[in-house]
């Protein structure tokens, strides 16, 4: 399998190249120069299969034989081993056609464990390969760190760096990661916001002088393995509801939209999705740019589902670059205009994303109103970014007949300012958790400078 950029004008790359890497040279990001196919057999045959086979077979064409099939099956067993549900990602159904599709199961209670506990290792397999050490640079609003951490930590050829909002992510979110005293594990906080983290990330991608020839890595979905990983749980989801055999859809709490984007890649596979709704917080770029054309940068809003609080949304690009039937040109010229000011998408662009994507955004009194009701009417107590979605889905669905799949993306006890403004006592952390917030923490603090955070890294690097 091949890469392209999609701003067109970087190095075609392969599977393992892309995984050891970041963004694309020319500022762009790596997708499949071709989109695996599949028939309508082929997914029929997957219903009723464990989790681990359904990985195997949707993500195998995208490595393209460059892990040998043994090792890569090996690699999705350990991986999805360390969930702590039999179905990996249960279904829940909340009535006659609306289902919960819990992505938290994982050892950090939110979906980004279902593609860091594989890219870890990944990572892990191509880099003793090689005999080759590297740097990982990530950022989080609060649960890429934690799950980025967990996935590597065990890694010896891995020195991971992640940068998070000072005093914007939970609690609970921030001892995940800052409670992991491993000597390769560095927690930076940043004195600023998620963007602020994010553009640093990128800006060292783009010039990697600072460390002096030593590889660095992405673990934001910036990564196209966090992409592909997140495919089959549309997939599973999907048949397990009657698909191929009828059309499903699907609402997700979105931000950075790496999510969303993987639903999306499922459906160019052959996957009969008939509608994405794109549930926002405060932060409504992904709504506005859907619902009036306008993408244009708000200032950042601390809400109370703050891994949503970001306003630059990498993966929307990855989607731009298809609307724009892959015109890498035409995408890096609307997002360099992007950073400058507001634009507009041309006209057939919009219309194509019109056509299969819907969007609503749920200020945070909303998220609030919705972890009580669906309490009430489903005895889910939902995180509030599954609120957003669980209200979107209700808002902004196209029909009541196709059924609506929720993607539930963290469990509520990380979130416990949100879920005791609901009135509920909290949820409780899982067993393995139960001293989290007790145990010694190690992190630095770091202002929003990308020259104090480069010396950082390459300073405690090992
Ligand atoms: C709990 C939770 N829900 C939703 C999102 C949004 O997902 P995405 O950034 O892939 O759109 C995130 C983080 O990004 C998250 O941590
Ligand atoms: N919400 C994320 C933000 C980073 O997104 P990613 O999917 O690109 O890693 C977080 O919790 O860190």
């Amino acid at each position: 399998m091949r890469y392209i950029s999609t701003r067109g004008a970087a190095p075609v790359l392969n599977f393992e190249e892309v995984v050891l890497t970041g963004m694309a040279s020319d500022g762009g990001l790596y997708v499949p120069e071709q989109m695996p196919q599949f028939s309508a057999e082929q997914f029929a045959e997957m219903a009723g299969l464990p989790y681990a086979e359904i990985a195997f077979r949707v993500m195998k064409p995208f490595v393209g034989g460059e892990i040998d099939d043994t090792t890569f099956r090996r690699l999705i067993d350990e991986s999805y081993a360390t969930f702590k549900h039999d179905a990996v990602v249960p279904l829940k159904q909340l009535d006659s056609n609306h289902y919960l599709l819990e992505l938290f199961h994982g050892p950090t209670l939110a979906f980004k464990d279902v593609a860091l506990q594989l890219l870890g290792r990944i990572l892990d397999h191509f880099l003793e390969k090689r005999d080759e050490k590297a740097v990982i640079m990530g950022a989080t609003s609060g649960d890429t760190g934690s799950a980025a951490i967990e996935g590597c930590r065990h890694c010896d050829n891995l020195d991971i760096f992640i940068l998070h909002p000072h005093n914007r992510v939970s609690a609970v979110q921030r001892r995940q990661m800052t409670t992991v005293l491993d000597g390769n594990v560095h927690n930076i906080a940043i004195e600023g916001n998620f963007d602020d983290a994010q553009a640093m990330v990128k800006a060292s991608f783009a010039d990697q002088n600072f460390l002096e020839g030593t590889r660095l890595i992405a673990v934001n979905s910036i990564n196209w393995a966090r992409i592909m990983a997140q495919v089959v749980y549309y997939v599973a989801a999907a048949v397990a509801v009657g698909a191929p055999h009828r059309e499903v859809s699907f609402t997700v709490p979105s931000a950075n939209f790496g999510n969303l984007f993987a639903g999306y890649i499922a459906r160019r596979m052959g996957l009969p999705v008939k509608q994405f709704v794109i549930a926002t917080n405060a932060n409504d770029i992904l709504h506005r740019t859907l619902a009036d054309n306008d993408f244009s940068k708000h200032e950042l809003q601390a809400t109370l589902a703050p891994s949503m609080d970001i306003v630059v949304s990498s993966n929307f690009e990855r989607l731009l670059f298809e609307a724009y039937d892959r015109d890498g040109a035409a995408v890096a010229d609307l997002l360099v205009r992007f950073q400058q000011g507001a634009v507009e998408i041309d006209d057939a662009p919009l219309a194509a994303l019109r056509a299969l994507f819907s969007s609503y955004s749920v200020d945070d009194d909303t998220i609030i109103e919705v972890i009580q009701e669906a309490f009430e009417h489903t005895g889910e107590l939902l995180d509030p970014h599954t609120a957003t979605g669980y209200r979107a889905a209700q808002r902004a669905r196209a029909d009541a007949t196709t059924p609506m799949i929720t993607l539930a993306t963290a469990h509520p006890a990380k979130f416990e300012d949100a879920v005791v403004r609901a009135g509920f006592e909290g949820a409780p952390l899982p067993e393995t958790m139960h001293d989290l917030m007790t145990r010694e923490e190690r992190y630095d603090v770091l202002p929003a400078e990308l020259g104090a955070v480069q010396q950082y890294v390459a300073a405690n690097r090992h």
